[in-house]
C-alpha cells in the first residue's frame, strides 16, 4: 500500500499545514498593527546538510507572510566575526528571530554562538536561558525538531501520562528537549545514546519509539514492540537504487510499518512540521518582544509612534 493510503503513516504535511495557518493569521495582525515578523537565517560555510531545511523555511516563510533573509558566512570567519554579526541582529529593531544552522564548521563552538543569539531573538530555544524554561516546563518556545516530534506524538490520540517512551539519540538539538517535553506531560521516558548496551533491549519495551541518531535504517522490525507508535526524526541523503539522491530516515520503514501501529514517514513526517514550528516561534518572539515595547514606551503602536 503506499504511504499515502495507510493510515499507519502519521503525516506531519496536515499538522504543519495547521501550524502555518495560524501563524499566517497572526503575522497578518502583527503587520498591520506596525510589528512585522522578520526570521533571519545564518549558515557557515559548506551548507549542503541544510539546504532542505533552509529552502523549506524560505518557502513556507513566504506562505506565512514572515520576512525570511538568509545569511550565509564563509567556512573561513572567525567566531568572533560571527558573534559580532549575531550582535548586530540582537540590535536591529526590524529583526524577529535568529536561527543558526547546524552544524557550523569545527573550529567554531556552536554554543558559544547559541549564547551570542539574544534570548528574546532565539526563535529555537537553544540559549541556555531557553533551553533552562523546559526544565521548568515553561514549553510556548521550544526548540523546534523536539516541539515537532511530539506534536505527531499526539496526533496518535494516546494518553502521554505514564507511556512508556525510549528516545534513541540525546543531541542537545533533538534527543534531550524530547525528553524533556515529554517527562513534562507525564510519560515515563528512557535516554539511549551510543554507550547504552542494549539499544535494542531497551527500544522493544518502548510504547512510542523516538529515533534521531543520523544512522539510515538503524531501528529494524526486531527492535519494535508490536503496536508502538514510531517517530522517525532521521534526515539522511542517500543514492537510491535508481542512482538518484534521496533521503531517508532512520528507521527501516519498510519493516518496521508491519510491527507498529503508528510511524512517521520520511520524508513527510517530522520535518515539514519543524519548519511550520520554527514559525510559530517566531510569532512567540515576536509577541514577548511586543510585550516588552509596549511596557517600555505605552501600548501604541509602532506605526504611530514613529
Ligand atoms: N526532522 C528534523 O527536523 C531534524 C532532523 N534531524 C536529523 O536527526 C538526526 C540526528 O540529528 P542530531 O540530533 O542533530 O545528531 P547528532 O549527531 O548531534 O546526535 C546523534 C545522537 O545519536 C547518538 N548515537 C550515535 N550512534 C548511535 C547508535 N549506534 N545507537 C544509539 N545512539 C547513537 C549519539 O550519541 P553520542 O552523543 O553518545 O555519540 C547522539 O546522541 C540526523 O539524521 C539529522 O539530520 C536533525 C534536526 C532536525
Ligand atoms: N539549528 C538547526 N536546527 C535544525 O532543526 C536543523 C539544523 N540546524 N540543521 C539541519 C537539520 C535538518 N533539519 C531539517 C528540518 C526539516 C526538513 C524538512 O522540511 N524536510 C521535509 C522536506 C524534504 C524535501 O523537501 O525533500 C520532509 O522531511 O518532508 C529537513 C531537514 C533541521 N535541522
Amino acid at each position: 500500500m503506499s504511504p499515502s493510503h495507510d493510515s499507519r503513516y502519521l503525516k506531519g504535511g496536515p499538522v504543519a499545514q495547521r501550524i502555518i495557518a495560524a501563524v499566517r493569521e497572526d503575522a497578518a495582525i502583527a503587520k498591520a498593527e506596525g510589528f512585522a515578523p522578520k526570521l533571519i537565517s545564518i549558515t557557515v560555510g559548506d551548507t549542503d546538510a541544510v539546504d532542505v531545511y533552509v529552502r523549506n523555511q524560505r518557502a513556507k516563510a513566504e506562505l506565512a507572510g514572515i520576512d525570511f533573509e538568509e545569511r550565509r558566512f564563509p567556512a573561513t570567519i572567525t567566531s568572533g566575526e560571527l558573534e559580532a554579526a549575531i550582535h548586530g541582529l540582537n540590535a536591529d529593531p526590524r529583526v524577529t528571530g535568529i536561527i543558526i544552522q547546524r552544524p557550523v564548521p569545527a573550529h567554531i563552538p556552536v554554543k558559544t554562538l547559541q549564547a551570542a543569539v539574544h534570548p528574546l531573538k532565539d526563535v529555537e530555544g537553544m540559549h541556555p536561558a531557553s533551553i533552562g524554561n523546559i526544565v521548568y516546563n515553561q514549553l510556548d518556545l521550544a526548540p523546534c525538531t523536539a516541539a515537532a516530534s511530539v506534536e505527531l506524538l499526539r496526533e496518535t490520540g494516546l494518553d502521554l501520562k505514564g507511556l512508556e517512551v525510549v528516545i534513541v539519540g540525546h543531541s542537545e538539538i533533538v534527543g534531550k528537549p524530547i525528553a524533556f517535553l515529554l517527562m513534562s506531560e507525564g510519560a515515563t521516558v528512557t535516554v539511549c545514546h551510543h554507550m547504552t548496551r542494549s539499544v535494542a533491549a531497551h527500544a522493544r519495551r518502548a510504547d512510542a519509539l523516538f529515533v534521531a541518531v543520523g544512522k539510515p535504517r538503524l531501528i529494524k522490525a526486531d527492535m519494535v514492540k508490536p503496536g508502538a507508535a514510531v517517530i522517525d526524526i532521521g534526515i539522511n541523503s542517500e543514492i537510491g537504487p535508481d542512482g538518484t539522491s534521496r533521503i531517508v530516515g532512520d528507521v527501516d520503514t519498510e519493516s518496521v510499518r508491519e510491527v507498529a501501529s503508528w510511524i512517521t514517514p520520511v520524508p513527510g513526517g517530522v520535518g515539514p512540521i519543524t519548519v511550520a514550528i520554527l514559525l510559530r516561534n517566531t510569532m512567540v518572539a515576536l509577541s514577548r518582544q511586543r510585550a516588552l515595547y509596549e511596557a517600555t514606551y505605552g501600548t501604541a503602536d509602532r506605526l504611530a509612534a514613529e
